[in-house]
């Protein structure tokens, strides 16, 4: 799933929850949708951040989905809204971060879209 939260007054911040290493499931995808959606439309949230959980980013597609029917929102059109979002989007990456280009691991930093 994806929690959101509201910090700071006017930042959303949207955690990906699926252990052990927060991969992009079809209910995280959902939850991803719905939490951006939630969002967007509240005109207190200025901007957004995206983050994982317990020192993991995202270990990209979940590998336990692999083989199974697709369900749930495809990923590269939710990766276009968030690039297309109206209010700027953050990822705060901690751990390791993959997908389809490669992969990394640092100890922190953030990439903007
Ligand atoms: C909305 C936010 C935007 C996010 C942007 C993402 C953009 C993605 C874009 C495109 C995606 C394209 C497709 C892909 O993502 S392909 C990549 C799929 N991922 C992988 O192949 C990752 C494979 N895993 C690893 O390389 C490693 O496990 C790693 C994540 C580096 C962690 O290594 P390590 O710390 O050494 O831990 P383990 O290898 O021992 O694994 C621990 C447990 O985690 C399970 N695991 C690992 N990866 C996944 C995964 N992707 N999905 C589900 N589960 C995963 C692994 O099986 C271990 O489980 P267990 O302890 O039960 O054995």
């Amino acid at each position: 799933m994806a929690q959101y939260t509201r910090v700071a007054g006017s930042v959303g911040l949207i955690t990906l929850q699926n252990p052990p290493v927060n991969a992009l499931s079809a209910m995280v995808r959902q939850g991803v949708v719905d939490t951006m959606e939630r969002a967007l439309s509240a005109p207190e949230v200025k901007s957004l951040v995206i983050c994982g959980q317990k020192e993991t980013f995202c270990g990209g597609a979940d590998i336990r989905e692999f083989g199974t029917k697709m369900s749930g929102p495809p990923l590269t059109p939710l990766i276009h809204a968030i690039e297309a979002s109206t209010k700027p989007v953050v990822a705060a990456i901690e751990g390791v971060a993959l997908g389809q280009t490669g992969a990394s691991r640092g100890d922190s930093g953030s990439t903007a879209s």
